[in-house]
C-alpha cells in the first residue's frame, strides 16, 4: 500500500514523550537514563492529578482541608491530592532522594538513597481557581544532587541556585493537559491524549514572541504597586494592549509563552517580596523563558541569579517578551534615577 494512503487511513497518533525522551537520551552519550525516568515519574502524576482535577466536582475532592500549610495559605483538598500524588511517584520511580514541596515545611525524604536528584514542585498551582473549574497546575524545578549518594540530602541540594536547574516545567490542567519542559536544551510541549492515556509531542521547540499583545497580573493591587510597576501598566494601556490575568500563574504564562506578553507579581509594601515562591515557582519559570528567548527579573536581578537562601522564600516575579520586560526595566531605572 502506498504510504500516502497509509497516513491518510491510518493517521499516525505522533511521537509520545517515552520515545522523545529516548530520542533525546541517546543524543548525550553520557546520559544514564536517571534524568529520563524523573521525567516519566513526572509525568505519571500528572496523568494521575489530571484525571483528579477533571472529575473533582464529582469525587468531592472539592473545598478546603482546613488546614494550613508552611505559607500560612488553607490548603485545598486538591493541593494535598497533588501533593500525596507527586511524592508517590517519585518515590516509587527510585531516581529522587528528596523533595520540596509548598505543601511541607520541611525536606521529603523518599527512601531512595542512591537517587541522584531532588526535586522542588508546586503541586497544585492556582489553588484560588480549583473549585471554579479555571486552568490550574503544576510545576517542578530539577537539581542533581550535591550531597553524597548513598546518604541522606541535605539542605544544600535545594539552594544551589536557579542556573543549577537541570530540567525545568510544569503540566497545565486546562481545557487540555499539557507538559511543557526544558533540560537547558530548549523548551517543548506535550499534549496529553486522555484516551491513549499517553501525552504525544505537539509543540516542539518554544520560541515566545520577542513582542506581545498581553499584559498579566492583579491590578487589584494597583494603589500598592511601586510607582515603575503603576508607570509600565500605564504605558501598556496607552498602547492599548489586553489586560488578561487568569490569577493562575501556570496559566498566565502558558498564554503569554505563546502569544508573547508579559506576567507580574510586584512587590508591595505588604509583601516586599511578592507572593510567589523562588524555588518551586520562580526559578523554573525563569529557567523556561530564558530558553524560549525572553527574559525573567524582580526588578532588581534576573531571578536565576537571586542567591537562595531558605526553602520557602518569595521573590517578586517579572517574566516574559524580551521587548516588554526591556520597556518594564526602563521604567525601573528611570524610577531608580528620579528616586
Ligand atoms: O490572588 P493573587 O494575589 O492575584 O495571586 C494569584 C497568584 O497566586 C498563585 O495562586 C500562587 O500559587 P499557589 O496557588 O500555588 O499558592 C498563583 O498561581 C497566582 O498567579
Ligand atoms: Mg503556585
Ligand atoms: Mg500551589
Amino acid at each position: 500500500m502506498n504510504p500516502a494512503t497509509e497516513n491518510t487511513l491510518a493517521q499516525p497518533v505522533g511521537i509520545t514523550l517515552e520515545r522523545y525522551i529516548m530520542r533525546k537520551q541517546a543524543e548525550f552519550p553520557y546520559a544514564t537514563g536517571e534524568l529520563s525516568q524523573l521525567l516519566r515519574d513526572i509525568a505519571l502524576a500528572g496523568k494521575i492529578v489530571s484525571r483528579e482535577v477533571n472529575r473533582a466536582g464529582l469525587s468531592r475532592i472539592t473545598g478546603a482541608m482546613g488546614e494550613q500549610n508552611v505559607q500560612g495559605e488553607a490548603q485545598q483538598k486538591l493541593d494535598v491530592e497533588a501533593n500525596i500524588r507527586f511524592i508517590r511517584a517519585l518515590t516509587n520511580g527510585g531516581e529522587c532522594c528528596a523533595i520540596l514541596s509548598e505543601e511541607n515545611e520541611d525536606i521529603i525524604e523518599t527512601g531512595n538513597p542512591n537517587g541522584k536528584y531532588v526535586v522542588a514542585m508546586d503541586p497544585l498551582d492556582g489553588s484560588s481557581n480549583i473549585d471554579v473549574n479555571v486552568s490550574i497546575g503544576t510545576i517542578f524545578s530539577i537539581y542533581r544532587r550535591v550531597s553524597r549518594v548513598g546518604g541522606p540530602s541535605r539542605k544544600e541540594d535545594f539552594l544551589q541556585g536557579g542556573r543549577a536547574q537541570v530540567a525545568a516545567g510544569y503540566i497545565l490542567y486546562g481545557s487540555s493537559t499539557m507538559l511543557v519542559y526544558t533540560t537547558g536544551h530548549g523548551v517543548t510541549g506535550f499534549t496529553y491524549e486522555t484516551s491513549l492515556g499517553e501525552f504525544f509531542l505537539s509543540h516542539p521547540d518554544i520560541k515566545i514572541p520577542q513582542q506581545g499583545p498581553v499584559f498579566s497580573c492583579n491590578e487589584g493591587h494597583w494603589f500598592d504597586y511601586p510607582e515603575y510597576v503603576r508607570e509600565f501598566l500605564t504605558q501598556c494601556k496607552q498602547q492599548r494592549l489586553s489586560a488578561r490575568y487568569v490569577g493562575s500563574l501556570v496559566a498566565d504564562y502558558h498564554r503569554n509563552l505563546f502569544t508573547g506578553g508579559i506576567y507580574m507579581y510586584p512587590p508591595t509594601p505588604k509583601a516586599a517580596l511578592g507572593k510567589l515562591r523562588l524555588l518551586y515557582e520562580c526559578y523554573p519559570l525563569a529557567m523556561l523563558i530564558e530558553q524560549a528567548g525572553g527574559l525573567a527579573h524582580t526588578g532588581a536581578e534576573p531571578v536565576l541569579d537571586v542567591a537562595p537562601t531558605s526553602f520557602h522564600q518569595r521573590a517578586p516575579l517579572f517574566v516574559g517578551s524580551t521587548q516588554l520586560m526591556t520597556t518594564l526595566l526602563d521604567c525601573v531605572s528611570s524610577e531608580a534615577l528620579a528616586s
